[in-house]
C-alpha cells in the first residue's frame, strides 16, 4: 500500500492517528476582545504577546494555503473577537480564492457583527456562530463585564436577514448563572431558525472552573424535556461537535456540546493555530509547536509539512478527562480561540 499524500489524511496510520482526517482549520486572527467573558479569561486580562510576534495577513494565508493543499477543507477564524481584527474582511476574501476550501466560518462576540455583515458576506463567509450567554441584558453585561446585549441580537437577526442558515448561537450553560435561561433559549427557536447550542462550561486557565459550576448534558435534557417532552434526537455529522435536537414544530434546532460529560474525540477533525503561531491540535492538549518561527526560519514546505505531520500523529486519542484537564496547564480560552 502507497503512503497516502495528504498528511493529515491518518487514516491509513491507525496506531498513530486513530482513524481521524483533519479537514477542520481553527485559526485564530487576534488575542484582543471587547468582551471580557468570565468563563473565557480573567478579569484583570491577559498578558498578550508582542505584535511582531503575532502573525501577519500573509504568513496566516500562507499557512491557510499550506493545509489546504493538505486536505483542509474548512476553516473558521477566531480569536479573541475575529471582527476586531481591521483586516477581517480582505483575509476572508483571500482565503475565498483559495481552491480546495469549501467552508469559510466565522466565530464571533456579535458585537461589529451588524455593521460588517454586508462586507463579509459579499467578501465570501460562509457560516456564523455568534455567543450569547443570556437573554437578560443585565446578567448578560454582568457574565461578559461589558455592555452591548442589543448590539448581539442585532447582530443575530441581521444574519438571519442576509440568509444565513442555520445561525448558530453559541451559550455557554454555567449554574448559578445562566442555567435558569435553559428553557427561554429554546423558545427562541420557535420562531427563529436558529441553532442555539448549549456548551458544557470547561476549564482553562484563568476561568474559575469548578465542577459545580458545570451543568452536564444530562441534566440540560432532562430540564427541557419536562417542558418539552417531544424533543426529538436528529441524526449529527460524523465530526459535528454538537449533538442536534429539535422541538417538534419548532422552526430551529438545539445542540448540545458535550466536551465535559461526553467527548466526542474519536471523530475529531480539528487543528488549531494560535495568534502567535502555534499549532495546536488539541484544544486540551499543551504541547504546541511554533509554525511561526519555522516559517520565519526559511525553512522549506516541506519542512513545514514534516513538523505539522510529526505534531498531528502526536495527538493523544482523546482529553485526558474533566479533572485532569481542570488541573493542567493551558492557555486562557481567549488565547486558543475554542
Ligand atoms: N472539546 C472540544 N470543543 C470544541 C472543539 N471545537 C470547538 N469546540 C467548542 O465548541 C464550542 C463552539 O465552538 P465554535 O467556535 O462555534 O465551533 P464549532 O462547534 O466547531 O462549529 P461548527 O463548525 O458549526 O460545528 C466552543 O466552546 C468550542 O470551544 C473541539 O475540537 N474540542
Ligand atoms: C473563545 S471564543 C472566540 C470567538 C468569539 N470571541 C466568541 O466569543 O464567539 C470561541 C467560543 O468559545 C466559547 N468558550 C469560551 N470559553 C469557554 C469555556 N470555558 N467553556 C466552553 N466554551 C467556551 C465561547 O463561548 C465561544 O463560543
Ligand atoms: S468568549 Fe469570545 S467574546 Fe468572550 S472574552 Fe472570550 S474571546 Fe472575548
Ligand atoms: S478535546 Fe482535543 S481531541 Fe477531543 S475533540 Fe477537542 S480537540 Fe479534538
Amino acid at each position: 500500500m502507497s503512503v497516502p499524500k495528504c498528511i493529515f489524511c491518518v487514516v491509513l496510520i491507525p496506531r498513530r492517528g486513530f482513524g481521524r482526517r483533519h479537514n477542520y482549520l481553527r485559526m485564530s486572527l487576534t488575542e484582543k476582545c471587547n468582551l471580557r467573558c468570565q468563563y473565557c479569561m480573567p478579569e484583570e486580562g491577559v498578558k498578550l504577546t508582542p505584535r511582531a510576534q503575532l502573525l501577519t495577513t500573509s504568513e496566516i494565508l500562507t499557512l491557510a494555503r499550506l493545509f489546504i493543499q493538505e486536505g483542509v477543507d474548512k476553516i473558521r477564524l477566531t480569536g479573541g473577537e475575529p471582527l476586531i481584527r481591521p483586516d477581517v474582511v480582505d483575509i476572508i476574501a483571500e482565503l475565498r480564492k483559495l481552491e480546495g476550501l469549501k467552508t469559510i466560518a466565522i466565530t464571533t462576540n456579535g458585537m461589529s457583527l451588524a455593521k460588517l455583515l454586508p462586507k463579509l458576506k459579499d467578501a465570501g463567509l460562509d457560516l456564523i456562530n455568534i455567543s450569547l450567554d443570556s437573554l437578560v441584558p443585565a446578567k448578560f453585561e454582568f457574565i461578559v463585564r461589558r455592555k452591548g446585549f442589543h448590539k448581539v441580537m442585532e447582530g443575530i437577526d441581521k444574519a438571519i436577514e442576509m440568509g444565513y442558515n442555520p445561525v448558530k448561537v453559541n451559550c455557554v450553560v454555567m449554574r448559578g448563572l445562566n442555567e435558569d435561561e435553559l428553557l427561554d433559549f429554546v423558545a427562541l427557536t420557535e420562531k427563529k431558525p436558529l441553532e442555539v447550542r448549549f456548551i458544557e462550561y470547561m476549564p482553562f486557565d484563568g476561568n474559575k472552573w469548578n465542577f459545580k459550576k458545570m451543568v452536564s448534558y444530562q441534566e440540560m435534557l432532562d430540564c427541557i424535556r419536562q417542558q418539552w417532552p417531544n424533543l426529538e434526537l436528529l441524526q449529527s455529522g460524523h465530526t459535528d461537535t454538537a449533538k442536534i435536537y429539535k422541538v417538534q414544530g419548532f422552526k430551529g434546532q438545539l445542540g448540545f456540546i458535550t466536551s465535559m460529560s461526553d467527548h466526542f474525540c474519536g471523530s475529531c477533525n480539528r487543528l488549531r493555530i494560535t495568534a502567535d503561531g502555534n499549532l495546536k491540535v488539541c484544544l486540551f492538549g499543551n504541547s504546541e509547536v511554533s509554525l511561526r518561527d519555522v516559517l520565519r526560519s526559511g525553512a522549506s514546505e516541506e519542512e513545514l509539512l514534516q513538523i505539522i505531520g510529526a505534531a498531528v500523529r502526536r495527538k493523544k486519542k482523546q482529553h485526558a478527562g474533566m479533572f485532569s484537564i481542570s488541573q493542567m496547564k493551558n492557555r486562557p480560552m481567549i488565547l486558543i480561540g475554542g
